[in-house]
């Protein structure tokens, strides 16, 4: 933080979570300003900003680091890298919603140890996380996960072209993934980031199994989830209803908030 106590948040980019969380902070967090904001399109970004009462400076992800405390990623998931080593090296924060990424960029993980940095990824599109951490502090027997999603929710995915699944036009539920949550990522990089941040949660992206249906009936991002260990059983769903991005629920964007929120708070809930 510096001298006057307030956390500097940094937003890298500005997308449909980027820009809700900038309105978000904008209209007051207590202890929480909006420092800066990194775009593709640094014109198109100073436009929308003008719209803030407080409108942040566009810059690099190199500056972002060095002008915030903590920085937010909501930025496709090939960009993680670029966006966390400058804030991990900085010995600062990072938010990292692109948490699929993270599998394959291990190195970010050691960066933040040798640093001082941290890395924090929210509960997001999901719930339950905290539950999920207290169980791994004993046994957990087994965690399976089903995502439903409507078709727009899942085109464009790596795994249909690969695999040569076409949903355009499906008229009855479809199965279209049934495997780990590390395969998940790689086949869904823009879809199931959640599966990933229960996998962390719990026991891991090898041992974390998920289906994945294609809906055409669903309107909502569907999550259902069982956790089995030692202490309790879970079983939670969440149905979140989509953004403006149909592979993104409303839901994400605050949940940051609320993160951001606990940071200044002097009461915090949830592990
Ligand atoms: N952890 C979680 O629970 C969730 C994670 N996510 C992930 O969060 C991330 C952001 O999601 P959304 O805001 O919905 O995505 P979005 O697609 O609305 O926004 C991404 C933005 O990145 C911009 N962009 C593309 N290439 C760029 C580049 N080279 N440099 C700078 N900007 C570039 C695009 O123009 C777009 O504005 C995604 O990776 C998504 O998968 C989304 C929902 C839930
Ligand atoms: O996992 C994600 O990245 C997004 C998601 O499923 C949701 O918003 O429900």
């Amino acid at each position: 933080m510096n001298d006057g106590q307030e956390l500097r948040v940094g937003i890298a980019v500005l997308g449909t979570i980027g820009k809700a969380l900038a309105k978000a902070i904008d209209a007051g967090i207590p202890g929480v300003r909006l420092a800066a904001v990194a775009a593709r399109n640094q014109a198109a970004a100073e436009d929308w900003l003008a719209s803030l009462r407080h409108s942040p400076p566009v810059v690099s992800f190199d500056a972002m680091a060095e002008l915030c405390d903590v920085v937010v990623e909501c930025a496709p998931a090939a960009l993680l890298g670029d966006i966390a080593a400058p804030v991990l090296k900085a010995g600062k924060t990072i938010i990292v919603l692109s948490c699929g990424a993270l599998l394959e960029k291990q190195e970010l993980v050691e960066l933040a140890r040798v640093h001082g940095g941290h890395i924090h990824v929210p509960t997001g599109a999901l719930l339950g996380l905290d539950a999920v951490i207290a169980a791994a502090e004993g046994h957990i027997r087994s965690v399976r996960m089903i995502t439903r999603k409507p078709v727009r929710g899942l085109l464009g995915a790596p795994y249909l072209a690969e695999h040569g699944i076409d949903i355009d036009a499906i008229e009855e539920p479809l199965r279209i993934f049934s495997g780990t949550a590390r395969e998940a990522a790689t086949g869904f990089p823009a879809n199931l980031n959640v599966a990933v941040a229960l996998s962390l949660a719990g026991v891991g992206p090898d041992d974390t199994h998920l289906e994945i249906w294609a809906d055409p009936a669903l309107t909502r991002n569907t999550h259902s989830i069982v956790v089995d260990s030692d202490a309790a059983r879970l079983e939670m769903t969440i149905e979140n209803i989509p953004s403006e991005n149909p592979k993104t629920g409303r839901i994400t964007a605050q949940s940051v908030v609320a993160l951001l929120r606990k940071f200044g708070a002097p009461l915090r809930m949830g592990t």
